[in-house]
């Protein structure tokens, strides 16, 4: 299986190069050359799987001769051991037809553990087998950043450097992060947004002198590797209530426009999705764009669902190469001119051929406190303030027959001002997190600058390797 970028001017690569180089040299993400297809047998294989074995399995089907399946699904039951629920990624009805899959059973209490765990062990493995190391810079919303840092955590082959926008996420959130004391791991606060600070990881993947010097890989969803570690909860649900012979939809909140893409590379593999609904937050770019064609950057605003404050989502982009019939060189020209012009005009008939798969829904954070409230009190189900965002699209767009899958993405522990506020109970963290609030923080607070933050990124390594 190779891989090929969205902007066409950087080599194929085979999947354990894509999961070192994370972003492409010409600035495109990767994309697997073909897709691989799921026949009815595999479907039968699939359904007999515990949850690791499907996800070895998946990823066997993009690793291609790089990994072989009896160490993928090693690597996978031990990514898979720190879930504190028996099924991984349970899930259940809510109201007839709408069914809550809940991602936050690892370690850090939202979905990126799901491909972090795994992600943690490829590189340990590719990293080991090729004798090297590498620097993981990664931009964080909140949750990346700690799932992140717990599955990487202690490794001698990888400094990582995390930015988080300064203020801009729950305190649990920024915990989980600067309380974390091994020496291979750093957090800056970037005085900026989210926005700033994955701009500011691609600048960096943009300098060829730095990204040598360093080793710079990614463990943002801008690296194919996350992306296929996150497909197999979607096809995991949907094989239980029926596919392949009955379609599903998906209802996700959404901010990079990863984890939904997951879902839509599931519908690529042969997965019936009848539709993906997009929720968004005030942040609602992408809602704009499904309902008016309206790709136009606004001011990131904070708000109760904090891990969603973004603008500019990366995964766009390869939805869009896909949609553009791979035709790099078109895609390479929206992607130029949106950065540029902070608006994108995708042709009317891309835009007419992406709403056909998929709807959008935003909600206020007056609406999002609203929600929470309704679906406590009519179904005693306490979702955070981005689950609720998928589970009110869900409800929107939820058609006779056709099961609809919302993806809660964390556990409302980690936002206890937000539920406090919205229905007046503060959801207690977990055992394992017990003394998170009272130890110790460590960041370095810089401004959103290139050259301050690649200079902390060199003290880090000399710290962390002398
Ligand atoms: C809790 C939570 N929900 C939803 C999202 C949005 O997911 P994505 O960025 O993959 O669209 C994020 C951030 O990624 C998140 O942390
Ligand atoms: N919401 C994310 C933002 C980064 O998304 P990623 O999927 O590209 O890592 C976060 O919580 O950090």
């Amino acid at each position: 299986m190779k891989y090929l970028s969205t902007r066409g001017e950087a080599p194929t690569l085979s999947f354990s190069s894509v999961l070192l180089t994370g972003l492409a040299d010409d600035g495109g993400l990767y994309m697997p050359e073909t897709w691989p297809k799921l026949k009815l047998r595999d479907w039968e294989e699939l359904r007999s799987l515990s949850y690791p074995d499907l996800t070895a399995l998946i990823l066997s089907l993009f690793a291609g001769d790089d990994i072989d399946i009896k160490t993928l699904k090693k690597l996978c039951s031990t990514a898979y051991k720190r879930f504190n629920h028996k099924a991984i990624v349970p899930f259940q009805e809510l109201t007839h037809g709408l069914f809550v899959q809940e991602l936050f059973h690892g370690p850090t209490l939202a979905f990126k553990d799901l491909a972090m765990q795994i992600l943690g062990q490829l590189f340990e493995y590719v990293l080991e087998k090729e004798d090297r190391t590498i620097t993981i810079v990664g931009a964080t919303s909140g949750d990346t950043g700690s799932a992140a840092i717990e599955a990487l955590r202690g490794s001698k082959r990888i400094t990582v450097v995390i930015l988080h926008p300064s203020g801009r996420v729950s305190e649990v959130q920024r915990r989980q992060m600067t309380t974390v004391t091994d020496q291979n791991i750093t957090n800056i606060a970037v005085e900026g947004t989210f926005d700033d600070c994955q701009d500011l990881v691609k600048a960096m993947f943009a300098d060829q002198t730095f990204r040598n010097e360093v080793h710079l890989s990614a463990v943002n969803s801008i690296n194919w590797a996350r992306i296929a570690a996150q497909i197999p909860y979607y096809i995991y649900s949907a094989l239980w209530l029926g596919a392949p012979h009955r379609a599903v939809s998906f209802a996700v909140p959404t901010g990079n426009f990863g984890n939904i893409l997951a879902g839509w590379a599931a519908g690529k593999m042969g997965l019936p999705v009848d539709k993906f609904c997009i929720g968004s937050n005030k942040n609602d770019i992408l809602t704009r764009f499904i309902t008016a064609n309206d790709m136009s950057i606004q001011e990131v605003q904070p708000s109760l669902s904090p891990s969603m404050d973004i603008q500019i989502s990366s995964n766009f982009e390869r939805l869009l190469f896909e949609y553009l019939n791979r035709d790099a060189e078109q895609c390479q020209t929206l992607m130029t001119t949106f950065r540029k012009n902070g608006t994108m005009a995708v042709p009317p008939p891309i835009w007419q051929a992406i709403g056909e798969k998929f709807t959008g829904l935003s909600l206020n954070d007056e609406e999002t406190s609203q929600q929470i409230r309704k679906v406590y009190e009519q179904s005693h189900y306490l979702a955070d303030p981005h689950s609720i965002i998928g589970i009110a699209a869900g409800q929107k767009f939820l058609q006779p027959g056709i099961p609809m899958i919302c993806m809660a993405t964390a556990h409302p522990a980690k936002f206890p001002d937000a539920m406090e506020k919205a229905c007046s109970i503060r959801p207690k963290l977990p055992h394992h997190l017990a003394s998170l609030m009272t130890k110790q923080e460590h960041s370095l607070t810089l401004p959103n600058n290139l050259a301050e933050i690649q200079s902390a990124i060199r003290n880090a390594i000399n710290r962390n390797w002398g």
